[in-house]
Order: C-alpha cells, then sequence, then structure tokens
C-alpha cells in the first residue's frame, strides 16, 4: 500500500527503531537464566525491594523456573531462533521496505540486540534523531515505559518514542481483518476470547492506563466485526506471581465456558504485535488443552499480526507520520 507523503524525502539522518520485549538466545536452562534475570531485575516489572528480590529471584525463583520455562521455549523454537526474536526481524524487514530512505531497524529491552549498542550504532553511522516504536500497542509503565527508560538511559541519540497505538484505524482494522480472515478459512467459534498479558491489579490501581486501553481496543476491534456483547468476552493471560492481578483470567474462563457447553471458541491476542511464548505455548497449547479437558470441543488460536503487510503498513504509517512531526 502506497501512503500519502511517503514519496517524499523524509530526513536521511533520522532512523525508526522498533524495539520488542526481547527473549532468550537459546531454548536453554542457562539462556533462560539471563534473560529472565535481566528482565525481571527491571524495576518497572517487579517493584519489591531490591534487597529482598535480587536473594528471592536467583535463589528460589531462577532455579526452578529457568528449566520449566527453557523447556517451553524448546516446544515452540523455529529453526530461525526464538519466534519473537524471528517474527520481530521480519515485521522490522517488512517495514523498512516500506519506508525506503529511511535506516529501519529492531532491538531488544532484553536480550539481544540490546537497545543501547543498537542506539549507538546509528549514532556511529551517522544518525542524528530516532523514532522508537515500542511494539506495545498498549501503553503501560512496566512495558513502554521501560523501553523508554533503556532509550533515555543510552544517552546515545535524542528520540521521539511513540507511546501507544490501542486505538490506530489501520492497526484496529489489521486486527480485525485478520480474525475475519480466520474465519473464512477455518469457520467461527461460538464466541471469541480476546486475550492480553495480565498486569499486577495494584499496578492498575496505580495509574497503569493499560487495562483501559486493552478495553478500548477491543471495543474497536468489535464494532469493526459488528460483534454484540455476548459474542466475545475480554480476559488476561500470563499471571506471574502470588499477587492478585487483572481479571477475568483467560484459562479460568476457557474452562468454565467448556464447563457451560461451548463447544467451539477462538482466541485472539492483540496485545501482542508478534507471536511469542506466551501466545504460542501458553494459549495455543497450554490453553487449548484446558478447554479440551473442560469438556469444549476446540479452543482456535488466531495468530497475531507478525510481518503480515496490513500489519507492516499500519505500523510504517505510524513510524512516518512521527518522523514527520
Ligand atoms: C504485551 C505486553 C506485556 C506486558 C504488559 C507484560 C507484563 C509483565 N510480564 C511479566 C512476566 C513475564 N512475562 C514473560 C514473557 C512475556 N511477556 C510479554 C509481554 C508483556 N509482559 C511477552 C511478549 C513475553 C514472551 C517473551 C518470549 O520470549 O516469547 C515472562 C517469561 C516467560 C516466563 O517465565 O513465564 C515473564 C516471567 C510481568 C511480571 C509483567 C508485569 C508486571
Ligand atoms: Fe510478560
Ligand atoms: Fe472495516
Amino acid at each position: 500500500m502506497r501512503m500519502p507523503g511517503i514519496e517524499h524525502p523524509r530526513a536521511a539522518d533520522a532512523a525508526v527503531v522498533l524495539i520488542n520485549l526481547g527473549t532468550p538466545d537459546a531454548p536453554t536452562p542457562g539462556a533462560v537464566r539471563r534473560y529472565l534475570s535481566q528482565f525481571l531485575m527491571d524495576p518497572r516489572v517487579v517493584q519489591i525491594p531490591r534487597w529482598l528480590w535480587w536473594p528471592l529471584l536467583h535463589w528460589v525463583i531462577l532455579p526452578l523456573r529457568s528449566k520449566r520455562v527453557a523447556h517451553k521455549y524448546a516446544e515452540i523454537w523455529m529453526d530461525a531462533g526464538s519466534p519473537l526474536a524471528v517474527h520481530t526481524r521480519r515485521l522490522a524487514a517488512a517495514v523498512a521496505q516500506r519506508m525506503p530512505g529511511t535506516r529501519v531497524v529492531h532491538a531488544m529491552r532484553y536480550g539481544q540486540p540490546a537497545v543501547h549498542e543498537v542506539l549507538d550504532g546509528l549514532r556511529r553511522e551517522g544518525i542524528a534523531r530516532v523514532v522508537v516504536l515500542p511494539l506495545y500497542p498498549q501503553y503501560s509503565t512496566t512495558t513502554t515505559a521501560s523501553v523508554d527508560d533503556a532509550v533515555r538511559a543510552s544517552g546515545a541519540l535524542p528520540a521521539r518514542v511513540i507511546g501507544d497505538y490501542h486505538l490506530d484505524a489501520a492497526w484496529v482494522q489489521a486486527v480485525a481483518d485478520s480474525i475475519r480472515a480466520h474465519w473464512d478459512v477455518n469457520g467461527r467459534g461460538e464466541r471469541l476470547v480476546f486475550s492480553f498479558h495480565g498486569l499486577p491489579q495494584r499496578v492498575v490501581d496505580n495509574g497503569d492506563p493499560y487495562a483501559d486501553q486493552c478495553k478500548a481496543s477491543v471495543a474497536g476491534i468489535v464494532g469493526d466485526l459488528g460483534l454484540h456483547d455476548e459474542d466475545y468476552v475480554l480476559t488476561f493471560q500470563s499471571r506471574f506471581g502470588k499477587e492478585r492481578w487483572l481479571e477475568p483470567a483467560t484459562i479460568t474462563t476457557l474452562e468454565a465456558m467448556a464447563r457451560a457447553g461451548t463447544r467451539r471458541v477462538d482466541v485472539v491476542c492483540p496485545g501482542f504485535a508478534v507471536d511469542c511464548l506466551e501466545t504460542l505455548e501458553e494459549i495455543a497449547q497450554q490453553n487449548a488443552d484446558a478447554f479440551r479437558a473442560a469438556g469444549g470441543q476446540a479452543m482456535q488460536y488466531i495468530p497475531c499480526l507478525n510481518d503480515t503487510p496490513a500489519h507492516a503498513d499500519a505500523l510504517a504509517a505510524l513510524c512516518d507520520k512521527a518522523l514527520r512531526a
């Protein structure tokens, strides 16, 4: 798709950096441990005082969790690497194709390629400023603000960080169209579950706008699809730790639906730009098994937008607009 104005040359000294969460380098306990220790020591993600959290994380949680989680990664690992890394690379290449004359690269908040190394590299190439697109449609202090921290901490380049795109018309349309396309090919379940990564309820109570943005995204998508209230439900997945997280939980909702007689259900995860452990292992495998175990017939998982043309078009247009602003 050609976007209005894209033919005009943009400043050659500006670049676009897509930043995603990050993922282990290998599906092994050692690599998972390195990744999780960086991720879970981020004070944006876990707010327990460091003197208490460090020993708990390194002596109790990581030794147990790394091995178990490495096994999960092994189940979804692709020839070219972790799904999150593979799809993020491909998405960045697809966005680059749509922005001729502009350098478009990607970085990871945790793991490789690290934010400060990517930004330092761009500065050495002669880039003077960057537009950063965190690959989180909905803003959260735990994800988007942490990307902002890493960009500022690198000090390499002046940066404009795009805060969210949860109601961007082209993005909403792309998600709605992907659901319709899935239904056309695979048939339609009795209900559609919108499953978003959860957050501790405490983070939301402290003012994080994430949950509200998830609701607004769903309202936009179901509006485009013409769904009624009884056709869909919004849920939160991936609880971590003992605190209360956002509710309802995806897995308990699916089990309750199955027990109440729903035979076929579809699940889509519009909070994730690309497929990853949390969609491919947790939703498409674990939660699908739980739905069947509770008496359901089939749970169909509708993939993330990944590197599809409509996704790359929407993100390129967002970056283009920010570059010109
Ligand atoms: C999409 C937005 C995300 C939010 C918001 C988020 C918050 C958040 N996450 C954890 C803990 C974990 N998340 C893990 C994996 C993971 N999380 C996201 C996205 C969000 N997280 C993605 C895309 C992934 C998958 C990464 C991949 O490699 O595919 C994990 C690691 C896996 C595991 O050990 O279970 C943890 C841990 C917290 C605590 C949190 C907010 C406070
Ligand atoms: Fe997470
Ligand atoms: Fe539409």
